[in-house]
């Protein structure tokens, strides 16, 4: 060995693809370090006594063997190598399993250069200070069932994000718009968990009346009020041990806020009506689509149970952020329904997956998969042709402006507006609101023949939205 290479630290660098090789290779030339690159990590292996690496960085899909158990053979050889997983094939599985393996790092692909060479800078710093490599690998047969389709850049970050709290027990928050998949979020953080043998107990605030929240949430005693017949246990106990997912929780009015934020501090609190102090341990995991700092400017949201909520967050992507999972997404549920269905397998033709992907999905990944089920009953042949979609979807929406333009119902609201004005009446706003929403709503019901699920979906709202709004305008049954 040259007296060179004894005082520079070796990093590795392994990949079938001989164009990221290049790249790292040449970002990583002007740094004080060897830089050996492999196309094989059978042949990486071969060399770890010649060219012993202070940081490997490697890719997860190669021929002859996975990243995932290449790393494991590099820790057979030393467990404190710091090993950087790259892939642009990661799904949750494999950040998971780098996370709760020994890998340094998940970098996805495809990464900022930057990034991959501060990351391999902290690694090498990290090995020769002889920091330790702690060990996240336990629970090794930890269930794993649920499939969150993501290759995008934006769900890569989600996937990222829940592989590095996967054991760790803190309170999360999921932001996002409708359907986007929060409640998948909360159950795969729930899955991932220690806590996963226990149970999963999810709660929408924004779908039970107020009156009824609170012993919803925390239990009632017997007679604790008129209607109170028997004692009942709340979602609070249920989750004991478990997972409480608080979905819509910038809809909890202010005084169970407070309550919440008690049980958060004390891990106990009083049935309604009730002297004894319960004692849970629960893990909560909370989700909105609502801008929660907003609602604490207004006052609507306790900022300290936000901060206590707020811990980690992780922000969804709407799926015309990452209309590249859309193809993905269909073909997907397309599989998935024609199995639940027993019907035959529908594909998309070319021609539809780009005009889907270039679609708005207020729904969100909901409306996808409604329509994929729509499909699979519904679309003559095999193959889906765009004459084969659902009217509503056939026009083209790529840019809403101009169609609502071209409706022109502007004009009989402008004068209405006008008129309403004239009178030097306040409250413009509050007054078309609830009408306008009517006339939506009824028409989506009207549509889908009273089918509130559909109805939901032509709207682009979740069910319980509908449902939600349907109370507050008075338009139940
Ligand atoms: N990445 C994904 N891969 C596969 N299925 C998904 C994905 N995201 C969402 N889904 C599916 O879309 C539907 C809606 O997801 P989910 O209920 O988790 O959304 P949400 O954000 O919680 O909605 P809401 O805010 O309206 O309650 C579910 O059927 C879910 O399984």
């Amino acid at each position: 060995m040259s007296e060179e290479m004894e005082v520079m630290p070796i990093v590795w660098v392994v990949d079938d693809d001989a164009s990221i090789r290049w790249v790292l290779e040449a970002a990583l030339e002007d740094k004080p370090y060897i830089v050996k690159v492999f196309d094989s990590p059978l042949m990486a292996l071969k060399s770890i006594e010649d060219f012993p690496p202070s940081a490997v960085l490697s890719d997860v899909r190669m021929p002859d063997m996975d990243g995932l158990t290449f790393m494991e053979a590099i820790h057979e050889k030393d467990k404190q190598i710091p090993v950087i997983i790259m892939t642009a094939h990661a799904d949750l599985d494999t950040a998971v399993k780098s996370y709760q393996s020994e890998a340094f790092e998940y970098l996805p692909k495809p990464f900022d250069i930057d990034e991959a060479t501060s990351l391999i800078e902290r690694a090498v710093k990290r090995y020769l200070s002889g920091g330790m490599v702690k060990s996240r690998r336990s629970n090794k047969a930890s269930k794993q069932p649920l499939n969150i389709i993501g290759g995008a850049p934006a769900m890569q970050e989600v996937f990222r994000v829940l592989g590095r709290v996967s054991k760790l027990d803190v309170t999360v928050l999921i932001n996002g718009e409708t359907g986007t998949g929060k409640e998948l979020v909360a159950r795969a953080l729930h899955e991932l968990s220690p806590r996963s043998e226990g149970p999963f107990v999810a709660l929408n605030t924004a779908a039970i009346p107020r009156e009824l929240l609170e012993s919803e949430l925390f239990g009632h005693e017997k007679g604790a009020f008129t209607g109170a017949h028997s004692q009942r246990i709340g979602r609070f106990e249920q989750a004991d041990g478990g997972t409480l997912f608080l979905d819509e929780i910038g809809d909890m009015p202010v005084d169970l806020q407070t309550r919440l934020l008690r049980v958060l501090n004390d891990g106990s609190f009083y049935r309604v009506g009730g002297r004894n102090p319960i004692h849970t341990n629960v893990r909560i995991v909370a989700a909105t689509h609502q801008n929660m700092e907003k609602l604490v400017r207004e006052g609507r949201f306790r900022e300290d149970l936000l901060y206590r909520l707020n811990i980690i967050r992780i922000k969804v992507p709407a799926l015309r952020e990452r209309r590249e999972d859309i193809p993905l997404l269909a073909r997907y549920y397309l599989e998935q329904e024609a199995k639940a269905l027993g019907l035959e397998e529908k594909t998309l033709s070319k021609e539809v997956e780009k005009f889907l992907s270039s679609q708005q999905w207020p729904g969100n990944v909901r409306q996808l998969r409604s329509l994929c089920t729509w499909l699979t009953i519904m679309a003559p042949d095999k193959t889906v042709y765009i004459e084969d979609l659902p009217l509503e979807l056939q026009e083209p929406s790529e840019d809403l402006s101009g169609e609502l333009e071209n409706d022109n119902w502007e004009t009989p609201l402008r004068r209405w507006a006008q008129q309403f004005l004239s009178t030097g009446k306040e409250g413009l706003h509050t007054s078309a609101e609830p009408k306008f929403e009517t006339v939506l709503i009824q028409e989506s019901l009207k549509a889908s023949g009273q089918h509130k699920q559909k109805a939901a979906a032509l709207l682009g709202w979740g069910r319980n939205t509908l449902t939600r709004k349907m109370q507050a305008l008075g338009l139940e049954d």
